[in-house]
């Protein structure tokens, strides 16, 4: 498997290797949005790549949101067509090396862009990044791929075991408004920091 590190990633973007990029903000994700109330929280995107969710949030009115990717390119563009948004708010940086505390984190094809290995150190730092209270919220691939990843797939069982150590499960349903390509292969999880 390849070494997924920046170089890896940066690679990618390059060479425009990025068919994980839907060019929009993914339904689940603005329609889990679109009835919060309170748009003071604090929100994170990790690996958010080119930052769709982030852009709609912020138009939203999600003003203390912030956006982080290990691979400078997709930042970069996102700054360009995002001028307003604030620079202090994008993150690029380790997902595991990032501290700070959030009401709220979003997933959306980052889980499955890691070494499945990373996955019990993925929880921990969630937990790690999230107020008492606050909630991960978003969408993991409830199926297997027949090549090698990234993206790395998996099976819902297998998270709700993992996930149930460190987290409330609130929400974990088939995703019912994933984008076409990707229906009845995704979860949609919403996870609660309430658990010691
Ligand atoms: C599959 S892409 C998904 C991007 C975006 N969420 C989307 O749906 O278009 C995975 C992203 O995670 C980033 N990434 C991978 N490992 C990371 C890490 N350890 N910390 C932060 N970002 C990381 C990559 O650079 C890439 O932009």
């Amino acid at each position: 498997m390849a070494f997924l590190d920046k170089n890896y990633w940066t690679e990618r973007y390059s060479y425009g290797k990025t068919g994980w990029d839907i060019g929009f903000a993914s339904p689940p994700l603005v329609q889990y949005l679109d009835q919060i109330k309170n748009k003071e929280i604090q929100v994170l995107i990790p690996g958010a790549g080119s930052g769709y969710e982030a852009a709609y949030g912020w138009k939203s009115g999600f003003h203390n949101l912030q956006l982080l990717d290990l691979s400078y390119e997709p930042l970069e563009r996102f700054k360009s067509l995002n001028p307003s948004f604030p620079l202090d708010h994008i993150h690029h940086e380790d997902f595991f090396l990032h501290t700070g505390k959030y009401d709220l984190i979003l997933e959306q094809t980052f889980f499955c862009a890691l070494d499945p290995g990373l996955r019990v150190d993925y929880a921990k730092k969630m937990k790690e990044l999230l107020s008492p209270g606050g909630k991960i919220a978003g969408v993991w691939f409830d199926r297997e791929f027949d090549f090698e990843g990234p993206p790395f797939g998996g099976k819902s069982e297998e998270y709700r075991f993992l996930f149930e150590k460190y987290f409330e499960v609130h929400t974990f349903a088939p995703c019912y408004n994933s984008i076409p390509e990707r229906l009845g292969s995704e979860v949609f999880m919403i996870l609660e920091n309430s658990k010691i």
